[in-house]
């Protein structure tokens, strides 16, 4: 099992915040593809402003190559959040499905008061039903998720500590033999 963790699901699902801590958790690195981007090259609304969604996947598939790259290097394991739309790419699917990829699942309801004031995604603030608009695009990318995800988690009701406890616990479990289940 390579050592990375890599978080996938939709806008304002909680890989960021979740990622981070899991991270804690595990005594971790953390890795956000969108950080990466934002270091690179600036503001993610400035690079779909200037270069079009286009531009913005070609530096997040870069960024998901870096962090994978990352994590196999690293001794200690590795945490990456992804961006919602990295699933997108079939090559970033075909990268994901051989790590640790888990599928923060949620619905409209629950992600309405994340999604209601702006909120830095280009793909929500452009005009005035961001949650109409997150609706429609998790529907096309609801199949890519559960595609390279080995593990689908449901964040509906729950805390992000709760769900870092988890995904930490799913991990160990696969890393080490002493856990796993006798099954
Ligand atoms: N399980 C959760 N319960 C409550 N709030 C959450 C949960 N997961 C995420 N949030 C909040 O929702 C917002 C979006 O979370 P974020 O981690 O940025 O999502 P993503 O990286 O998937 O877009 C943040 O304000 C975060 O604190
Ligand atoms: O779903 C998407 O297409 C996007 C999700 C964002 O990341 P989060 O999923 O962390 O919000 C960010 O990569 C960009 O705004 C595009
Ligand atoms: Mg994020």
């Amino acid at each position: 099992m390579p050592p990375g963790i890599f978080l996938v699901g939709p806008m304002a699902s909680g890989k960021t915040v979740v990622g981070r801590a899991v991270a804690g958790l595990l005594e971790a690195r953390f890795v956000d593809t969108d950080e990466l981007v934002i270091q690179g090259a600036g503001p993610i609304s400035g690079i779909f402003a200037q270069h079009g969604e286009a531009g913005f996947r070609r530096l997040e598939s870069a960024a998901l190559a870096a962090a994978a790259e990352q994590a196999g290097a690293a001794p200690t394991p590795t945490v990456v959040a992804t961006g919602g739309g990295a699933v997108l790419d079939p090559a970033n699917r075909a990268l994901l499905s051989g790590h640790f990829t888990v599928y923060l699942l949620t619905d409209p309801e629950t992600v309405a008061p994340r999604v209601r004031t702006a909120t830095g995604r280009p793909l929500l603030d452009a005009g005035d039903d961001a949650l109409q608009r997150w609706s429609e695009i998790f529907a096309v990318r609801e199949p890519l998720y559960r595609d390279c995800a080995q593990l689908t988690i449901d964040t509906r009701g729950a805390t992000p500590a709760e769900l870092a406890e988890t995904i930490a616990d799913a991990y160990r479990r696969r890393t080490d033999p002493a856990r796993r289940d006798p099954r």
